[in-house]
Order: structure tokens, then sequence, then C-alpha cells
């Protein structure tokens, strides 16, 4: 019917539209009557044109009535801003977006709005004034349109109204997809698919995102010298809100929600979706076919071929040299070719430079090309840092303009978007939440639960051992340790609820598993969502993982006359749990997902770090037995036999530096990521805009004009004065990072280590055993390939 009404012209003094734009509805109209029923796909739709009926429901303030839901292109292009939101997230919204939409606000607005149509009216001038008649044509709804484009660039973003532009035109294109899609029938998961549109579709979603990201980050940098006076700024303004008593600014609106409104604003301000609509099939075919020209172009010439070309070449020209990028493959077949050759290197125990294992490529680029050097990751470029004040001013940058690089989808995935990943004003929110739990009287506190944690293994130790005459046995230590600290994590994380903690945290183990399986394979798109066993299995675990996540977190809330409970879980909803200002409501500052992902966070950070950290210091301990007998006679001189308690542990000053030499020579966390959001200089080197920057800490770790020659050497002593006073620089030791993104557990870990250390000195002493092989390996952490045998001797004390 709309393709025959597309055909039929009115006459211009004919302003019943309706048989051309909705002829569908107009004859089902006159055949049956009002209301009545017809069907999208399988969707029935209830048409209603009674104005009693229609009040009823729009005026309707319950809330019962809500939005139905968008197509998905739709969403894409609008976000979840103001028009889409339902419920207390639209309250939230608008009160945040009331204040821009305030008289005194838009009249400021009117001298842009009169310069904007200023400029219009002299363009047609001066075309005018070049024709003897004086008259021009034009056509006028395309110049409406860029006039509107034109406003609300410049009345949402300012002085950023040129990228404001930029998006305007992403939105278009986006909503020249949805028009092509709209009536298509729509086969579910299709759109994951690769297909030339949906990638056309996801890199104009991405640049949408990136650019509005960038514009709104740049404005929250400078928050100092005001937001601004446009939408953007005055929405900004209306989102950070003093509470009374709080040190800093509360952030109403995450950042993904104000992108969402910014979409809004361009959708809702600009553009009208019917008359988009209305456009016909064959506007749809030519945009196919200029999509197709135009991603061909965009990702296989411009992202592929001429992008990693241009790059090298920029580089070159500022002395940084690499591998050559090679087309699509870059680096990764040399990277593969030279990790094979090195997989098979057994070191002696004594050899603690395992870089020829795990990073053969590096040194070969390194001597070939110097420092730093660029190499590709398919067609993304690394460029790789060995410089300690280079690093330092990237890791302790604190203008938010070096933000994480992105992170491995099979990472994200596993980890959510928790204090590890979130960048920009929402890691702000969630570092504010989560710091207080890991203040160190609260940490102190916990050490009880660590040390009987400790005992508990230690006693089923004993009872092995025990059943020796010799009293001693072998046992592949690093297992006992990996259940110890997951036992220690539920316990501290979750409390009296620590068995469904575990629980937790055994569905995450077993995804961790699956995902380092399928790391290295190859990954056909769409593929993840096809009911293989793999992935029946998968979504089984993510759902078990999230009910039983957000079942102890409902529990707790619900508990909360009680108080939330002293264990990490516990201290967090404390700072989470803000009451609204008005009053009345409670509300959360991060969401029940961003809950859900810091704890799923407190586990993947927390736990197989310190495992490996443990593992790490009884191989070292079990290599210079002296060492291991300075830290016994330590503790028992400090506890004696006693369960040690959280001061004992902090004046373990051997202890520590035997810790500190560790996290040195066999630092669980191995190269630690960048990108900067803007282009950026640091020292000499000038870096663009998204290029991923590798800091090669296991490197530095081993650099002798800063640690000495003994750098590849096992010495504790180097830190008898302190961490800081080790090396020719200070904070030369990264293991736990440096600067705002510093690991926020590094106490807890230490406390931890210390704990387990001592509780295992107390009871045996441990030799490695002859089936030890020495070959550290990079599984996303530092761990010893065959695990850790060690001979375990229960102590005559
Ligand atoms: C030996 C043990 C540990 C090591 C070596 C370690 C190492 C690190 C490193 C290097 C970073 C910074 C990463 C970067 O800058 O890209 C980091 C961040 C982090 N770590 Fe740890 N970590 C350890 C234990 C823990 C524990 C026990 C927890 C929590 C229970 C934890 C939670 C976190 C969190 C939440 C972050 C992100 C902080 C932020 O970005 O604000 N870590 N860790």
């Amino acid at each position: 019917m709309k393709a025959e009404a597309d055909r039929v012209e009115l006459d211009v003094h004919d302003h019943d539209y309706l048989k051309l734009a909705l002829p569908h509805f107009v004859k089902w109209k006159d055949q049956y009557g009002g209301p009545f029923l017809y069907w999208y796909g399988p969707k029935p739709r209830l048409c209603i044109d009674n104005y009693e009926l229609v009040k009823q429901i729009l005026a309707n303030k319950s809330g019962h009535f809500m939005k139905n839901d968008a197509h998905p292109t739709f969403l894409a292009m609008f976000g979840k801003g103001l028009v889409m939101v339902e419920g207390a997230g639209w309250v939230r919204h608008r009160r945040v977006l009331n204040p821009a939409f305030a008289m005194d606000k838009l009249k400021m607005m009117t001298r842009t709005m009169v310069s904007c149509a200023g400029c219009l009216i002299k363009t047609w001038e001066d075309q005018a004034a070049n024709n003897k008649t004086r008259e021009i044509e034009v056509e006028l709804s395309k110049q409406f349109q860029e006039l509107t484009a034109d406003v609300i660039s410049r009345t949402a973003f300012g002085s950023s109204y040129r990228e404001g532009k930029q998006v305007f035109h992403a939105q278009k294109e986006l909503q020249a997809i949805m028009v092509a899609t709209f009536l298509n029938v729509q086969i579910p998961g299709f759109r994951y698919l690769p297909t030339k549109m949906n990638i056309r579709k996801w890199m104009l979603e991405k640049k949408l995102r990136n650019t509005l990201s960038e514009m709104i980050h740049r404005r929250v940098a400078s928050k100092e010298s005001g937001f601004g006076d446009d939408l953007l700024g005055v929405m900004l303004e209306a989102c950070f809100t003093k509470e009374q008593g709080e040190e800093h600014d509360k952030l109403i609106l995450s950042i993904d929600e104000i992108i969402d409104e910014c979409k809004t604003f361009f959708f809702a301000g600009s553009i009208s979706a019917p008359a988009a609509m209305a456009s016909s099939f064959a506007l749809a075919l030519i945009a196919l076919l200029v999509l197709a020209v135009s991603w061909i172009w965009e990702y296989v010439v411009v992202r592929l071929i001429w992008r990693p070309y241009a790059i090298a070449k920029m580089l070159r020209i500022q002395g940084i040299h690499g591998p050559p990028y090679k087309f699509l493959k870059g680096s990764n077949e040399e990277e593969k070719r030279l990790k094979e050759e090195a997989a098979g290197l057994v070191l002696d125990v004594h050899d603690h430079n395992f870089l020829p294992r795990i990073a053969p490529h590096y040194l070969k680029w390194r001597a070939q090309y110097g420092e730093p050097f660029v190499y590709w990751s398919g067609p993304k470029p690394r460029i790789c840092i060995f410089d300690y004040e280079v690093a330092r001013q990237i890791l302790s940058s604190k203008s938010g303009h070096f933000v994480k690089n992105d992170a491995h989808p099979i990472v994200l995935e596993l980890l959510g978007k928790g204090l590890v990943l979130v960048d920009g004003i929402d890691w702000v929110r969630h570092r504010r939440v989560i710091n207080p739990a890991f203040a160190m009287d609260k940490i102190k506190m916990m050490t009880q639960t660590m040390v009987c944690c400790a005992q508990s293994m230690v006693k089923e130790l004993e009872d092995l051992a025990s059943m020796n005459k010799n009293r001693e046995f072998e046992v592949d230590f690093d297992k006992p340790l990996q259940v110890l600290t997951a036992d220690i994590i539920s316990h501290t994380a979750f409390g009296s609820s620590y068995k469904l903690g575990m629980e937790a945290f055994h569905a995450q183990k077993e995804l961790q598993t699956m995902a380092m399986a399928s790391i290295l394979s190859l990954q056909i798109p769409g593929f993840s969502y096809l009911p293989t066993k793999r992935n029946r299995r998968k979504w089984m675990l993510e759902k078990k993982l999230k009910s039983t996540l957000m079942h102890v977190i409902n529990s707790r809330l619900a508990s909360q006359g009680s108080g939330y409970g002293n264990d990490l879980l516990g201290l967090m909803l404390e700072a989470c749990t803000a009451t609204d200002k008005e009053g009345e409501e409670e509300q959360l500052s991060l969401t029940m997902d961003e809950i859900i992902h810091e704890c799923k966070t407190f586990f993947f950070a927390g736990y197989e770090t310190t495992s490996i950290l443990l593992t790490w210091t009884v191989f070292l301990l079990s290599v210079y037995p002296e060492w291991q007998e300075r830290l016994r006679k330590e503790v028992f001189r400090e506890v004696g036999k006693d369960s040690p308690t959280g001061d004992n542990l902090n004046k373990f000053k051997e202890m520590t530096m035997v810790l500190l030499e560790t996290l040195r020579l066999y630092g669980p966390a191995l190269f630690m990521q960048r990108k900067p959001i803007t282009d950026m200089t640091v020292g000499e080197l000038r870096i663009p805009k998204d290029y991923a920057i590798y800091i090669a800490s296991p490197f530095m770790h081993r650099d002798k004009k800063i640690w000495g020659d003994d750098a590849d050497k096992f010495n504790p002593l180097r830190f008898e004065n302190g961490a800081n006073r080790a090396a020719k620089v200070p904070h030369a030791l990264l293991a736990f990072s440096i600067g705002p993104r510093a690991c926020i557990g590094q106490n807890f870990a230490m406390l931890e280590a210390k704990s387990v250390m001592a509780t295992v000195l107390q009871k045996f002493s441990f030799a490695l055993s002859p089936r030890y092989v020495h070959a550290p390996v990079d599984l996303l952490t530092l761990q010893p390939k065959f695990g850790l045998p060690v001979v375990l001797k229960l102590l005559d004390v």
C-alpha cells in the first residue's frame, strides 16, 4: 500500500496527507472501524483514535503505560535517552534535563538561532543578488534540515559544534539504514551478522559514541572553568550535584546516559522520524549501494591499508621504528613464530630472567629497532615503552587523557565494566564507592578471616603429612593456594554469604576457563549467538553468576536495618547508598549491574593475582632456603605459635622485603596498557589519539640502570629501606601500577600474602620437588607452566 501511495501526488491545497503517509491506517480504519488491530510481524498493534482513551493513556501518571519497544536501530540512534527511558530512570533524566530547557536558558540561545538563520538568509541573498531577476530556486526542506542541524549543533555543543555536526551526519546515515531495513523481515540474530550494512552501522555507532564521549570527557576535564552555557554544559551542570555534607560532586547520570541524551538532542531536535520513514524503497537501494562502497573504502582501504602505513610513517619521523606492517596480519605471524620457538625453553631455577620465554618478540624487536618501538596486532599499532619517566607520566596523569586500552572482548565479558575497566567520570564514581572498603582499618579487620582460612588449609596439609612416617609429602602447592585465595576472597567479600559467593566464583572460574580456551581460536562473527552445547553452558553459567550475585546483594539491601556488614560487599553498599536530595528515596550511586560487575572484579582482580604472588613466593623461598629460614625466625619472633593479627603482620619487615622482591621479579600482572583520548605529547614522544601504549614492566623491573647490576638476581635486601628507595628512581616497582589507577587492593593483597605465608611458615618447611620445571608462562597473568610441586615437611614445633 505504501509503495502504491508513493506514486500518488497531492494537490497543494489538499492537506489530507494521511492517504499518502499512512495508507494502511486509512484503509483499515474504513474497513474495521476504530480502534482496530493489525500485525507488525508477529506483534499486534492496537490503533486508537478516541480522544478520551488517548487522554487517559497519555495523561496517566501511574507509570503503567510505557513507551513501546523501539526498533533496535532506532534505539542505537536515540540511545537510552529521555525519549526512551522509563520509570525511575526517566525521573532522574528529566530532572537533569529540565534546567537545560528553562526559559531563561533558552532565551540565551536565541542569539545563536537567529545567527544561524541569518547565515542561511545571507547565502540566499548572495545567490539571489547574482541573478538578474534577483530570485533563486532552493530545496527548502533540505536547507531547513541543515539549518536545524546547525542550530542544534551550536546550541547543544557550543564551541564544539563542528564535532556536533559529525554526530549529526553519523546519525543521519544511521537513520538511512533504519529506513532501509524498517520493513524488512527481522530475522532473529541477523543484526549480529557482519553484513556490509551491519558493519557500516557498527562503525557509525562507534563513531557516534566516540565523538560524543570525547566531547563530554573534555568538558568534564575542564569542569573547574565551568561547563559552558550550551545544552550540554547546562546538562552537565545539573548532573553534578554536591550532596549536603559530601566532599565531592555526585554524578546523577552516567557517562553512557549523558551520551544517550546527546543523541536524543539531535534526533528529537533536528529530524522528524515520520518524515524520514516516508522515504521510498528506491532511496533505500541507493543508500545500500552507497553504504557498500563506503564500507569498502572505510574498512578495507582506510583502516587496513592507508592508516597503518600513515601511522608507521608518522612514527618513523619521530624515530620510532618496528617490524613492518603486513596487510591484515600486522606482526602477528612473526610474534607467533618467535613464541613457538621459545615455548620449549626451560630455565635453571636460579635464572629469573624469563623474558626470552614470554616475550621473545619484544627482545628481538627492541634489539633491532631500539626503544620505544612499534609493532602491529593485526592492523592496530602498539607502542612499547621501556622508559621509566615516560611510563610515570602516562600512569600518573590525572587529566583523564590516558584511558585504559580497549580490553579483549573476552576480558570484558569476564570482568564486566568494573573498576578495572571503567574510565572517566564513571571511574571516579566507582572508585569513590569502593575506596572505603579498602581502607587500612577495614582490611586489618579482615586479617582474622584470612588467617582462619589459611589455618584450615594448613590443617588439611598437616593431616596429610602426619600420615607419613617422615612427616613430609609432595604436593602441587599452587593448587591448594588457589583454593585458599578463592576461599579468602569469598569470605572477605561476602561474609556470611560466602557459600553463595563461592558458587558465583566457581561459575566465573569456569567461564574464565572456557574463555581462555577460545581466546586463540578463530572468532566467527555471530557464532557466539548460536545455541551450541558450549554456548548454552556459557549462557547457563552467566545466568547463574548474575542471579547468585543479585540474590546476595538483594538480601543485603533488604537487611539494611541491621547494617550492610563489614565485608567488602557490605562496605561497598554502605558507600553506595546515598539519600536522595529531596529526602524520600534512597538511591544507589552504582546501579545493580554495576555492583554485580564490581563483585566480579573482586574475584577476577583479587583472587588469581594473590594466589600467583603466593606461588612465586613459595618458589623463591624454596630456591633460597636461607631466606625461608630468616622469615620463619621473624614470624616466631613476632608472633610465636599464635595466630598473627593485622598489627603483627605490619611488623614483618623481612617478609615485606621478600614479597616486594617477588613482585619485582615475578609480578603477576605483566604489561599495562593505556591509550590517549586525544593527541598527547609525553617528553619528546608524540602519541596520536587512540594508539595503544604497552608499558613493559617485566623489562623495566630488570633494568640495570635503575635497579643496579644485580637486577636479574633475587636480593630482597634492596627493599631494606622501603619500596621507594629500592631503585635509582622512586616508584620503580610497577607491580601494583602507580598513579590514580594503581591497584586498589594492594594492601589487601599484601596482608593476605603475609597471613598465609606466616601460617605456612609456622608449620612447614618446604623445598622444590625434583619434578619442578622452571617455565614461567604468560596466561594473562604470569604463571608456572607446570605448576609448583614442592615437598612439604612438618616442623617439630
Ligand atoms: C598480588 C596481587 C595483585 C597485583 C599484582 C595487582 C596488580 C594490579 C595492577 C597492576 C593494577 C593496575 C592495572 C592498570 O593500571 O592497568 C591493578 C588494579 C586493580 N586491582 Fe589489583 N592487584 C593485586 C591484587 C588485587 C586485589 C586483592 C584486589 C581486590 C580484592 C585488586 C583489585 C584491583 C582493582 C579493583 C583494580 C583497578 C583499580 C582502578 O583502576 O581504579 N587487586 N591491580
